[in-house]
């Protein structure tokens, strides 16, 4: 038996951050090149916002061993891309029958989730709520409110990230749009094709190796 020592990190509500974490992930608006359906205005935003920081996730992976986990906060910044709201790239976990929670600390989410088949689910995310992504859910978070959104997070250490599968359908299904009356709505994505049922089934063997060569 391989014991480790307890580990304890703050929650930073305010910096958006797991103060003192080794890890820490992000993203620009122009590492994001792709995602949102209007090319025109992500364009100019990214002009102004630079190197400005969109999304970051600061976190605790102690192993990737079968069963340990890891711990982490994400913290995305407001703002919307045409009518789109900022989002996190998205994935599915590489061994895809990995679940995730999510706690909201701050600010006002949205989790957007897609069946392999292409069924969409949302939870809002407030502060104190707790969102669970089941096993097999293509996930990805977006930011509907006007200031950041910050969420810890937990997920099996031997999940992996599969950015691909959401490239490959041509985004997900339904984008996270402004409603017009201070709230947000679903919209279809024009550029979404779906994903053959090989893939579908695919998914559903195990044990494909974590992280898929994506260098986190
Ligand atoms: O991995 P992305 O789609 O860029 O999303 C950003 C982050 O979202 C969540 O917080 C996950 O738990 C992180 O592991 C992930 O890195
Ligand atoms: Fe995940």
């Amino acid at each position: 038996m391989k014991l480790r020592e307890p580990a304890v990190f703050q929650v930073d509500v305010a910096k958006g951050e797991l103060a003192g974490a080794v890890n820490r992930y992000v993203k620009t608006l122009a590492d994001l090149e792709g995602l949102y359906e209007d090319e025109s205005a992500f364009l100019t935003l990214k002009g102004q916002l630079g190197a400005a920081v969109v999304y970051e996730v600061t976190d605790f992976k102690p192993s990737t061993d079968p069963g340990d986990m890891i711990v982490g906060v994400t913290r995305m910044r407001p703002g919307k891309v045409g009518r789109e709201f900022f989002l996190t790239r998205g994935h599915i976990h590489a061994n895809a029958n990995r679940p995730e929670i999510y706690y909201g600390e701050k600010g006002r989410g949205v989790m957007l989730l897609e069946s392999p088949k292409g069924e969409i689910r949302t939870v809002d995310i407030g502060a104190r709520t707790l969102c669970y992504v089941p096993p097999f859910w293509i996930h990805r978070s977006v930011n509907v409110g006007a200031d950041d959104l910050v969420m810890t997070f937990a997920y099996p250490a031997d999940s992996g990230q599969d950015y691909a599968i959401i490239e490959e359908a041509g985004g997900m299904r339904s984008r996270v749009v402004d409603d017009g009356a201070g709230g947000w709505r679903l919209a279809d994505n024009a550029r979404y094709r779906g994903r053959p049922a090989a893939r579908v089934e695919r998914l559903s063997a195990d044990a494909i190796s974590p992280n898929q060569g994506d260098p986190r």
